[in-house]
C-alpha cells in the first residue's frame, strides 16, 4: 500500500458533489482557498509567479464505481481510465486552476470544481510549454463537449 499524507485543504463553496461544476474550465471564476498547512509552507517559495496551478487531490466523498462507468459527459459506458470521472480505483482528482493571490500559506484560486473539504495531495505550476498539447485528439468526449457548460455533478460517483 501507499499512504500519502495531505499537505493542505481546498476550501470551496461547494459543500457535496452533487451540483459542482465537472471541470475548471465549467466553473470559470468559482473562488477557492488553498490552506497548506505549516510543515509545508517553505514550499510556496516562488509560486505566485505562476499564473495557473495543477492541483493533485483525494476526491475524498466518493465510493469506487468499477472500471467501466457512465461519465457525466456521456450516455454510454466507458473504460474509467478513458474518462475522468471522479469514482476511480485510487481517488485521485487533478485541476489545472488560477491563481490569484498568495497570503502566507493561504493561495486564492479560481475555476474550482472541488468540494470543500478536500485533501490537498500536491501543487505542480501548470507551465504551457510543459503542459499544452497541439493536434489533441479528446476521443468519446468529442461529440459530447457541447455539454460541459451545463452539465453538473448529479452525485452518481458520491458515497
Ligand atoms: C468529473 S470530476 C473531475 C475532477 C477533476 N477536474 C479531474 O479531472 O480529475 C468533477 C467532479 O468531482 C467532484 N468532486 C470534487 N471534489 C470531490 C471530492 N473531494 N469528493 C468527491 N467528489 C468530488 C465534483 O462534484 C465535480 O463535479
Amino acid at each position: 500500500m501507499i499512504y500519502y499524507k495531505p499537505i493542505g485543504v481546498i476550501q470551496s463553496p461547494f459543500k457535496e458533489p452533487k451540483g459542482t461544476p465537472i471541470q475548471p474550465t465549467a466553473a470559470r471564476d468559482v473562488e477557492g482557498i488553498i490552506e497548506v498547512y505549516p510543515d509545508y509552507r517553505e514550499g510556496l517559495k516562488d509560486i505566485e509567479g505562476f499564473s495557473h496551478l495543477i492541483l493533485l487531490y483525494h476526491l475524498h466523498l466518493v465510493k469506487e464505481s468499477g472500471l467501466l462507468v457512465k461519465p457525466f459527459l456521456g450516455n454510454e459506458l466507458h473504460g474509467i481510465f478513458a474518462t475522468r470521472s471522479p469514482g476511480r480505483p485510487n481517488s485521485i482528482g487533478f485541476s489545472v486552476v488560477r491563481l490569484i493571490n498568495v497570503e502566507g500559506n493561504k493561495l486564492c484560486i479560481r475555476d474550482v470544481d472541488i468540494i470543500d473539504g478536500t485533501p490537498l495531495l500536491d501543487i505542480k505550476p501548470y507551465v504551457a510549454e510543459f503542459d499544452a498539447r497541439r493536434d489533441v485528439k479528446a476521443g468519446w468526449f468529442e461529440q459530447n463537449m457541447h455539454k460541459l457548460a451545463t452539465t453538473r455533478d448529479d452525485g452518481r460517483f458520491a458515497k
